[in-house]
């Protein structure tokens, strides 16, 4: 019972296919709140699908996901998605796609609304996106793209944040800013990560915990041992620590 309490996601027998090409399997998996998931696999075993499934964008054949022991049937507000794809509006600057999304988080609360100036500019500038706030998608370079994209899904302050490869297109440098800036958030919500990556750095970076997809729909869950919430990822013990896992995983992944 105590236990039941902490889990965000409790995703039961999943079954789904596309055009009858099953791709997800009697799946089971519990997400448990404020936890962190690298979610890996080759390609094309359905990872963006579980995303999707879990985010309410699709609904499973066979089997049921609960957020917060609720079933759920369709989207819901709490949970922030990011794709690789950002879909930026061309027409809004990057303080009025922030405030945006904060308005319609708080849709059904008017008490909430006459901090949303001074909200959103104390994350803009968290993300260090206050100066670019009166810019157009169009004037950004893709590392505050991604950035504003970021903003966009923390500003509702979720509690469960689904990532689908948001940092793919991404030079090295700017890849580790994004990184770090989706930790420290992560941690500062107290939210429930759930990061789809190809990149076995990224994934041990982000996830205490690596579930890894396999062909026919087998999920597998481990404990990544060097995972460090304090020591950066530059310490010589994170890369120790993480070699031989990461030859494992790649084995595997
Ligand atoms: N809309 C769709 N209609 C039909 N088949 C689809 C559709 N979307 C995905 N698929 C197929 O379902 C399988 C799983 O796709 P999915 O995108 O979930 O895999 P993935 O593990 O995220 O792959 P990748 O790592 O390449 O992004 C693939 O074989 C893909 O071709």
């Amino acid at each position: 019972m105590e236990d039941s309490k902490k889990v965000l996601v409790d995703v039961k027998n999943v079954s789904f296919d596309y055009e009858g090409k099953q791709i997800i399997k009697n799946l089971n998996l519990l997400l448990y709140k404020g936890a962190s998931y690298s979610l890996i696999g080759k390609s094309g075993t359905g990872k963006s699908t579980l995303l999707n499934l879990i985010a309410g964008f699709m609904k499973p054949r066979e089997g049921s996901i609960q957020i917060n022991s609720k079933k759920i049937i369709g989207t819901r507000k709490e949970t922030s998605f990011m794709f690789q794809e950002l879909a930026l509006f061309p027409w809004q600057t990057v303080g009025q796609a922030v405030s945006m999304a904060l308005k319609l988080s708080n849709k059904n609360d008017i008490t909430k609304k006459p901090n949303i100036p001074e909200k959103v500019d104390s994350l803009l500038a968290e993300l260090g996106l206050l100066e670019l706030k009166d810019k157009y998608p169009d004037q950004l370079s893709g590392g505050e793209r991604q950035r504003t994209a970021l903003a966009r899904g923390l500003i509702g302050q979720p509690d469960l944040l689904l990532m689908d490869e948001p940092t793919s297109s991404l030079d090295s440098i700017t890849k580790e800013s994004i990184q770090e800036l989706i930790r420290k958030q992560q941690e500062k919500l107290g939210a429930t990560l759930l990061f789809v990556t190809h990149d076995m750095e990224e994934a041990l970076l982000l996830g205490e915990k690596i579930l890894i997809l396999q062909n026919g729909g087998s999920l597998y869950e481990l404990d990544n041992p060097c995972y460090y919430r304090k020591e950066g990822r530059k310490s010589l013990a994170f890369y120790e620590q993480c070699i031989r896992f990461k030859e494992l995983l790649e084995e595997k992944g």
